[in-house]
């Protein structure tokens, strides 16, 4: 009896994995190498992570608003900007909701077309550790009486499920904090980053919920009894 339970849970665990990597698979069949042609259509990325709270490439326009059927969560172990081989930190990435409307909200820049290339360059180094570019529909938000309103194409970068990076699903917000609290990379402390996006969120959006991102905030904070960036040595702690 149980052996056929199994047996019909793993099928079914199957056949959701196959239809999600499915979603994943068209949009990445979508994804532009304009890092090695020139793209004449207005180019917009779509930031969820870092890329809010550190735009470190030229941008003509800025909007506010968010991409749908997705979910953020620190999902991805960073061995480069946020932590090593030997203890990786988490950051964030985008995973299938199963609510279509699902809303993951971020910031959206344009391009100028004499940047494109350079900056979908930039973007692909730093998003290299497990992140593919997609392109999916962004939602401006507020409307703008200075600019258009209409949904429109935009790249993202999204480490799918399948990449060698993916953390998997099952940690708890406090197994996630602990493996934050004391990792460090090239870009950082792992804590800072959290705390940035937190920070970032409540600006952009105040009283918008992100269940997952403010509780694993509130748990890192409890456990970091640092300078708030994770340098736990301010406070002669060892
Ligand atoms: N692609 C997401 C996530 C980007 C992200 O956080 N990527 C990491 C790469 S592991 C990064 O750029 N980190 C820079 C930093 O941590 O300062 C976004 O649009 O913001």
């Amino acid at each position: 009896m149980i052996a056929a339970k199994f047996a019909v849970s793993l099928r079914k665990f199957k056949l959701l994995n196959s239809i999600s990597k499915k979603i994943l698979v068209n949009m990445s069949s979508n994804a532009l190498s304009i890092c090695d042609s020139k793209n004449e259509e207005e180019t917009w990325i779509f930031g969820y992570g870092s890329l809010v709270w550190k735009a470190d490439f030229p941008f003509e326009e800025q909007r506010t608003g968010f991409v749908k059927g997705f979910c953020r969560r620190f999902y991805q172990n960073s061995i480069d900007h946020r932590g090593t081989h030997d203890k990786p930190g988490r950051v964030v990435t985008l995973i299938q909701s199963k609510d279509p409307d699902a809303k993951v909200w971020g910031m959206g820049y344009r391009i100028g077309s004499a940047d494109t290339q350079r900056v979908l360059c930039h973007l692909d180094h730093r998003e290299k550790n497990g992140y593919d570019r997609h392109r999916v529909l962004f939602y401006p938000y507020p409307p703008s009486d200075a600019q258009t309103n209409d949904p429109k194409n935009i790249l993202l970068y999204v480490a799918t499920v399948d990449n060698p990076s993916f953390a998997g699903q099952s940690d708890s917000l406090e197994a996630i904090a602990g493996q934050i609290l004391s990792a460090a990379g090239e870009s950082g402390k792992n804590p800072e980053y959290v705390y940035k996006l937190a920070e970032a969120m409540r600006q952009l959006y105040p009283g918008e919920e992100d269940e997952h991102l403010f509780e694993l905030e509130r748990i890192l904070r409890a456990m970091d009894t640092g300078d708030g960036t994770g340098d736990r040595s301010v406070s002669g702690s060892n």
